[in-house]
C-alpha cells in the first residue's frame, strides 16, 4: 500500500464564484484502498475528483500523483498521463443509446489502442463482476434505471488503470446491487488500484476502507 493521490494545501474557488470550494484541503490516497468522499451536496466531491483527474486546475496548492504535482504540467501532459493512470466514471455516463452495453464499455479503450479481441474479452469479465453479464448485448434505453454508472464503471476500469475515480456509481441502485458494487470496488483496489468514490451512500462508511468527509465552506470565507 502506498500514497498514489495527494492533495495539498488545495483551494479552489469556479470562476465567478464568490465561495470557494476548497480552501486548504489536504488529503491523500493510496492504492489497495478504497476511499469513500462524503459530505453534504454541494461540499466539492465531484470537484475533488475533476481536480485530482486533473480535469480542473486548483485555484493555488497541488495535486501530487506518486510525489510529482501534475498541477504544474501542461495540459497535453496531464492528458496523457489520465489516459495511461486514470479511470474516471462519470455521474453521466453519457452512454451511446444506439450501441451495445458491451460496445460502450470497449469504443473509447479501443480507440485509444486497446486490442478489440482483449477489449472484449475484459468487457464482458467486467460486466459480470458488476451484474450486468445478462445485459451486455442490450443497449442503454433497454435496460432498467440506474444501471448506467456500472457500464461507466466497467468502461473506467478497462484500461486497467492505477487510478479509478467514480462520481456517484450507486446512485438509484437497491441495496443488494448497491452492496455488489462496493464488493467489487474493493476487489479492485485489492489488485493495487487506487479508488475514490464521491457518494451521497450514507452506508459508504460500512463498505468503503477509508471515509475522507467533506464539508461546505462557510459563504464569507
Ligand atoms: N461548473 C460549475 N460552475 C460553478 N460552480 C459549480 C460548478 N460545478 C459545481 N459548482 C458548485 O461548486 C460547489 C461544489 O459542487 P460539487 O458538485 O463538487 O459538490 P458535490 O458535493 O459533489 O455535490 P452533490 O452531492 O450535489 O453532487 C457547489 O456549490 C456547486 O454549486
Amino acid at each position: 500500500m502506498s500514497v498514489v493521490l495527494e492533495a495539498r494545501a488545495l483551494r479552489f474557488i469556479y470562476p465567478r464564484r464568490v465561495t470557494p470550494v476548497f480552501t486548504g484541503l489536504d488529503a491523500s490516497f493510496s492504492s489497495h484502498r478504497v476511499t469513500a468522499l462524503t459530505g453534504p451536496p454541494g461540499s466539492g466531491k465531484s470537484s475533488l475528483l475533476y481536480l485530482l483527474a486533473g480535469l480542473l486546475s486548483p485555484t493555488s496548492g497541488h495535486v501530487l500523483h506518486c510525489g510529482t504535482a501534475i498541477t504544474g504540467w501542461p495540459d497535453w501532459r496531464r492528458s496523457v498521463w489520465r489516459s495511461q493512470q486514470v479511470g474516471f466514471a462519470f455521474q453521466d455516463a453519457m452512454l451511446d443509446s444506439t450501441r451495445s452495453l458491451t460496445e460502450n464499455v470497449i469504443e473509447s479503450a479501443v480507440y485509444e489502442g486497446l486490442n478489440p479481441r482483449t477489449a472484449r474479452q475484459r468487457a464482458l469479465a467486467m460486466l459480470d463482476r458488476f451484474g450486468l453479464a445478462d445485459h451486455a448485448d442490450l443497449r442503454p434505453t433497454e435496460m432498467p434505471g440506474g444501471q448506467a454508472q456500472r457500464v461507466a464503471l466497467c468502461r473506467a476500469l478497462l484500461t486497467e488503470p492505477a487510478i479509478l475515480l467514480a462520481d456517484e456509481p450507486t446512485g438509484g441502485l437497491d441495496a443488494g446491487t448497491t452492496r455488489q458494487v462496493w464488493q467489487a470496488l474493493g476487489e479492485v483496489a485489492a489488485k493495487g488500484v487506487c479508488v475514490l468514490v464521491a457518494t451521497r451512500d450514507v452506508r459508504a462508511a460500512a463498505f468503503a476502507d477509508d471515509v475522507v468527509e467533506l464539508g461546505l465552506v462557510p459563504a464569507a470565507v
